[in-house]
């Protein structure tokens, strides 16, 4: 439960607003109502909010509309949209504008708790950077040399490998420590709002630009910006990306001033950039600039020794009380299985097991791996207990739409989530929530 959360709640129905806040604030958020979008955007002009949970259907402005204001407000913005039951269509248009996800009605108290939780940022003090295997140590060692340098860092490995818990312990190393750290997930937003995220812009730069706001790398003056999977940042915005980091200033869009910077940039990425420089779909110039201290993030297959150490790390995290432990048997499992999906699918792997496990002592039974899962999650997803069985149909169907789509296009997630009609955001979102279930996806997605 996290006191600080401030959910604002977008509905015109008096009593079903009451409803919904007091549950919120049963689960130990804080919630401000609003009655319509318009309402809702003046309270969002005056104080901040961490997510937004809004109705489709109001006067003034509707949840579609208010979603399209957020999402040029806030891109990365939380934002849950409540469907009337059974409008598949309402729910889909949703997501294509860009939603998170969306609540289908009527729906019980604790499934909109859970949605609230998933919604959440781990603490950044939750995120001790766990090196114990020879490989990683060295890597730790490496990270905390060159970590007092100002200079680019490429930090590349498989997806779930921990690059970004990585480039949090180079800051948290750096003299930078106590100023700003910010990420932004290059894949993961709207290319048309990446280049205002990163450099802001100037009231009236654009239609909807209704206040001037600073970008990203004026944000993290004096600290560190990491810029998550630079791969998928498209060419154009390479091209400002360079002359910002050549020139160590930056222009809001619409505006005419420079404002000096002083920010220590991380990249990531788990493509192998000298191909997509050699493939023409990432500027070679920008790569050369990036790659001064390249440091490889080897997949948690080839650094067994840290199968354990961070499987416990996640069973204090996740257990409800302390005092869990692994018995012989799920030691051993958790050793030998072959982690394709990294530290990510260990995590996931050791909370459904505390989700599953009848003592807190867990054997290899809880953790349902490899063929165990398979079996257990048939059809694709096991419908919630409680949830309307329309909701559930209608998410295994979706679930089969992701699936086929990228076993069409063999994993590439850009593809996908065009043939699927979504932005690569929602897509990842999505992506995500599978992994949670145990989905096994292929590697690239
Ligand atoms: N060495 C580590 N110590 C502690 N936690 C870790 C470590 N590596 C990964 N994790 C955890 O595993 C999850 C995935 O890590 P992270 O997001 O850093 O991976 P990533 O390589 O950046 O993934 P992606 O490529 O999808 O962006 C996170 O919840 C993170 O807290």
């Amino acid at each position: 439960m996290n006191q600080a959360t401030r959910v604002l709640i977008v509905e015109d129905d008096d009593t079903l607003r009451d409803a919904l806040c007091d549950t919120i604030e049963f689960g130990g958020y804080s919630a401000v109502a609003a009655g319509n979008g318009r309402e809702a955007l003046s309270r969002m002009d005056a104080e901040s909010f961490d997510m937004v949970i809004s109705d489709v259907q109001m006067d003034e402005l509707d949840g579609h509309g208010l979603l399209r204001e957020v999402r040029s407000r806030k891109p990365e913005m939380p934002f849950v949209m409540i469907t009337a039951h059974g409008s598949v269509r309402d729910a889909v248009s949703a997501m294509r504008d860009g939603a998170t996800d969306y609540l289908l009605k009527p729906f019980e108290a604790q499934v909109l708790l859970d949605m609230v939780a998933r919604m959440q940022p781990p603490a950044e003090a939750d995120l001790p950077f766990i090196a114990v295997d020879p490989a990683s140590q060295q890597l730790s060692v490496l990270a905390k040399r060159i970590a007092p340098s100002d200079a680019t860092v490429l930090v590349s490995g498989e997806s779930g490998c921990g690059k970004e818990v990585l480039a949090r312990y180079i800051h948290s190393e750096s003299a930078r420590a106590s100023r700003p750290f910010l990420a932004v997930n290059c894949a993961a937003i709207p290319e048309n709002m990446l280049e205002s995220m990163l450099f802001g812009y100037e009231k009236g730069a654009y239609t909807g630009a209704y206040q001037s706001r600073p970008g990203k790398f004026e944000q993290a003056n004096g600290g560190t910006l990491l810029l998550d999977e630079i791969s998928e940042m498209d060419l154009g915005l390479q091209a400002k990306l360079l002359r910002v980091l050549q020139e160590r200033e930056v222009e809001r869009l619409g505006g005419n001033k420079l404002i000096p910077l002083d920010v220590r940039v991380i990249a990531t990425t788990n493509r192998l950039l000298e191909e997509e420089v050699r493939d023409g779909h990432f500027r070679e110039d920008l790569y050369y600039r990036l790659n001064v201290l390249p440091l490889n993030l080897p997949p948690l297959r080839q650094r067994p020794g840290d199968i354990l150490p961070l499987a416990r790390l996640f069973l204090d995290r996740y257990a409800p009380k302390p005092g869990a432990s692994f018995d012989a048997s799920a030691e051993k499992a958790l050793e030998q299985y072959s982690w394709r999906g990294n530290v990510r699918e260990l995590e996931n792997c050791v909370q459904r097991a505390v989700i599953l496990a009848r003592s807190d002592v867990l054997s290899e039974a809880d953790l349902l791996l490899g063929d165990q899962l398979c079996a257990s999650a048939e059809p694709l997803s096991p419908v919630p207990a409680g949830r309307p069985a329309l909701e559930g149909d209608l998410k295994i169907r979706e679930q089969e739409l992701i699936l086929q789509a990228l076993e069409s296009t063999g994993g590439n997630r850009k593809d996908t989530a065009e043939r699927l009609g979504i932005s690569p955001r929602t897509l990842r979102y999505k992506l995500a929530r599978l992994r949670e279930q145990g989905i096994s996806l292929p590697a690239s997605a």
